[in-house]
């Protein structure tokens, strides 16, 4: 297996980097442009796993999609709530937001359309978003066992409704059914059933809905309401550079007491990974911002931290993988979800932390991390991008850390290791 050794770094870094489109807004605009009338273009958009797998499930639904990675554009030509294809065969690889979003995508449809995954995504959890689906007149048919992929989606044109939904796992199965309810033949009332996780994504598939000329109607926290018959807007739609793969260019700047500066992210972002900024000033940090970029300059010493990070919980590697360089315990709850991403990242960020030797104490919802020294050691990444680039900023404190599998981070971010050395340089 391919590994990357990270050179620790005896001084503080200062830089000025960019960072690609986020991934959460492109395979948004990716799904609501799809449904739009007409040609929209994305500029900034994200190329990666994530991505590619989302726009390929696009064009084989018979929806027109120009790649031009040169450019960071995509181009959609939108069917206008059409969905050409009466059949097709999908796979999403391990893109969360591809296997929700696409499955609600193929129930506006009237065919036979098939979807599957690496083999950690049919571990996770689809069964919420697919018993609404069969609820507005789908039926589905699992080939291993209910409510996980692989399963075809027999759809006949979505009927929108009443609905409850849990969202105790994840959000993306609500932003799913949020985005495709406007092309549903009747308005759509959508309950979500006790706890809802990660409610900053929701916000922002509410927000992008927006930005594309459709309105959700939110009641409190937990219900909401979309009027039939409202359309999408084609249209030219700039992508913010990704806030939770900023992150570890972040932390870079934290933990060597240096400074980065991120181009065109600002506090103004739609993503809630934004309050990374929130967290690191807690910590210590000082932040300064404009119109046009952040910038975090690190402390002497970096501070321990008590943290609830449900909203935020793609941060969850970032701030482990520094935690151990606080002055005080760092202690990070609500995140029982994180059990259900690419790997169980409570299980591996505790498993990685003590083979670094440091002291962790793993509850079902949280983890403790004490501060102490660092033994080296060729950290598993099982999979998961997030592990590999939270990681590799433990190792410019601390000389020999290695990353086994670096290119997972394609998934989200090909060359982050590329640009995270371009920073080590400057
Ligand atoms: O809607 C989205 O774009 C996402 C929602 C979050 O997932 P959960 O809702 O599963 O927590 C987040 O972790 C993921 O990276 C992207
Ligand atoms: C959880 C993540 O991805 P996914 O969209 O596959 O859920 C992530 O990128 O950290």
């Amino acid at each position: 297996m391919d590994t990357i050794a990270i050179p620790a770094l005896n001084r503080p870094v200062d830089a000025t980097v960019e960072i690609p489109g986020s991934k959460s807004l492109t395979n948004r605009a990716l799904l609501v442009a799809a449904l739009a009338q007409g040609d929209s273009v994305l500029e900034n958009a994200l190329f990666s796993e994530d991505s590619e797998y989302f726009a390929k499930c696009v064009e084989q639904l018979g929806i027109p999609i120009t790649l031009n990675p040169h450019l960071a554009q995509i181009q959609v030509a939108g069917r206008g709530g059409d969905i050409p294809a009466k059949q097709a065969d999908l796979f999403v690889g391990l893109a969360g937001t591809a296997a929700r979003f696409i499955s609600a995508l193929v129930a506006l449809g009237n065919g036979e359309y098939r979807l599957d995954g690496v083999p950690r995504m049919r571990e996770r959890p689809m069964g919420d978003l697919l018993t609404v689906l069969e609820a507005g007149g789908a039926t589905i048919n699992f080939e291993g066992n209910s409510g996980f992929m692989p399963y075809t989606v027999y759809s006949r044109q979505f009927a929108g409704g009443n609905f409850r939904l849990k969202a105790n796992q994840t959000s993306q199965q609500l932003s799913a059914l949020l985005m495709i309810a406007p092309y549903a033949q009747q308005d759509t009332n959508i309950e979500v059933e006790g706890t809802l996780v990660s409610q900053s994504y929701v916000k922002m598939t509410c927000r992008l809905m927006a930005d594309f000329g459709v309105e959700v109607i939110q009641i409190g926290d937990n219900q909401f309401q979309i009027k039939a018959g409202q359309r999408y807007q084609a249209r030219h739609y700039t992508v913010e550079p990704d806030a939770s793969n900023a992150s570890y260019f972040f932390a870079a700047a934290a933990v060597t007491g240096g400074r980065v500066r991120v181009k065109h992210l600002t506090k103004q972002s739609c993503q809630g990974d934004i309050l990374w900024l929130n967290v690191l000033e807690q910590m210590g940090c000082q932040i300064k911002d404009s119109d046009d970029y952040t910038e975090v300059t690190g402390p002497k010493q970096l501070q321990g931290i008590d943290i609830d990070m449900n909203d935020i919980s793609d941060l969850v590697q970032t701030l482990g993988a520094i935690a151990p360089f606080a002055s005080s315990p760092i202690t990070i709850r609500n995140v029982e979800h994180i059990r259900y991403k690419e790997t169980d990242r409570i299980k591996a960020v505790v498993t990685e932390l003590r083979r670094l030797g440091v002291k962790v104490e793993e509850f079902a919802d949280r983890l403790k991390i004490e501060p102490g020294p660092i033994t080296p050691a060729a950290i598993e990444t099982y999979h998961d991008h997030r592990m590999a680039m939270a990681f590799a900023v433990t190792g410019l404190k601390v000389p020999g850390i290695v990353i086994k599998d670096p290119g997972c981070t394609a998934k989200t971010f090909p060359d982050y290791f590329t640009r995270f050395f371009q920073m080590l340089e400057q």
